[in-house]
């Protein structure tokens, strides 16, 4: 998690909308900006239907923007066209998936899983290279040789979650998207999940997308989080301060959910309560920098609200 200072993505102003018919219009995604450092964790939290894995997607170029853009290494994607333009860029984007059991192709071997990357871009000269690479790549993720001629079937949760992580690498991917790739794990399985992630990060210089529907989940990993709520950020900021002094209602809220030890905590915590109507006002509200690097949407009338609390937590 060795975070450098270059962008490595850029999400501008990004709305995405969903048609389905004319009465029937989803507007997922709302005016959404953050960027992604290389080689840093950035944490998207929210919960159910917030528009993170439509992020993620969009990022993929698998959904278009109805408005904003996203740019990767100083270029829009948007302006990705040509066949060896799209193949290259998927190449260094890949993504990790929630359910291993859902997003691996149950009929097939794992070395083909592993490969499948490879064999689209060509990437093995021969057969041998072929194997070599399945090899190396079931050894990274902390599985066997000989696991290659096996089927998903025969691993467990947590192995077909390597496996997911094996096909990833193989292509020698910059930036990975992992969309809830712990959730449908053991908690005793995760922190291995996890923990390979960060070793891969740091032998692999890769950057990360973390999507989590679980602040406490996101927290270890990333350097950074996002916190959305109904398709709009709400706050942005390092990792250890976004999870011990939330600055927005709405952080607050989901924090408290989580089981807090101390009864006295849980006090003080309990009259924040997230209020709906004072967030969800319908005004539009900008992304104000309250704390060093430390962002919350927020009105110009909300400003002396938020600064003040970020007083209150130490921050400023
Ligand atoms: N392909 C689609 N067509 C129409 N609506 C969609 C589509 N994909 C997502 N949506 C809608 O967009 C909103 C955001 O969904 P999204 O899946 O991005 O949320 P999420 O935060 O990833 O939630 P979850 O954790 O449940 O996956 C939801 O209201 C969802 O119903």
């Amino acid at each position: 998690m060795a975070a450098g200072n270059k962008k490595l993505v850029e999400i501008k102003h990004l709305d995405i909308t969903f048609n389905q018919g004319k009465r029937n219009e989803t507007r997922a995604v709302q005016d959404v900006s953050f960027d992604i450092y290389q080689g840093e964790t950035f944490g998207l939290v929210g919960e159910s239907g917030s528009g993170k894995t439509t992020i993620g997607r969009a990022i993929m170029k698998l959904y278009q923007p109805s408005k904003g853009e996203i740019v990767m290494d100083d270029k829009n994607i948007a302006d990705l066209k040509s066949k060896d333009d799209l193949r290259k860029f998927r190449q260094q984007v890949q993504m990790i998936f929630q359910d291993p059991q859902a997003s691996l192709d149950l009929r097939m071997k794992v070395k083909d899983i592993i490969a499948e990357g490879v064999d689209a871009n060509h990437l093995a000269s021969s057969d041998e290279e072929r194997s070599q690479i399945v090899t190396e790549m079931l050894e990274t993720v902390g599985l066997m040789k000989e696991h290659a001629n096996r089927y998903p079937h025969e691993f467990s949760g947590g192995q077909r979650q390597r496996i997911g992580i094996g096909r990833a690498l193989a292509v020698q991917p910059r930036f990975i998207i992992a969309d809830e790739p712990i959730s449908a794990l053991d908690v005793s399985i995760q922190a291995q999940v996890v923990n390979l992630m960060q070793a891969l990060q740091r032998e692999r210089d890769l950057t990360y997308l973390f999507i989590a529907h679980d602040l406490s989940m996101v927290k270890y990993i990333s350097d950074r989080i996002g916190v959305l709520h109904w398709g709009k950020m709400l706050e942005i900021g390092p990792a250890d301060e976004v999870y011990a002094h939330p600055l927005h209602d709405y952080t607050r809220s989901l924090l408290s959910a989580i089981p807090v030890p101390d009864p006295e905590i849980e006090r003080q915590r309990r009259p924040q309560v997230y209020d709906p109507s004072r967030e969800l006002d319908g005004q539009a509200r900008q992304m104000i920098e309250i704390a060093p690097k430390h962002f919350v949407a927020a009105t110009n009338d909300e400003i002396p609200f938020y600064q003040e609390r970020a007083r209150q937590e130490g921050l400023i």
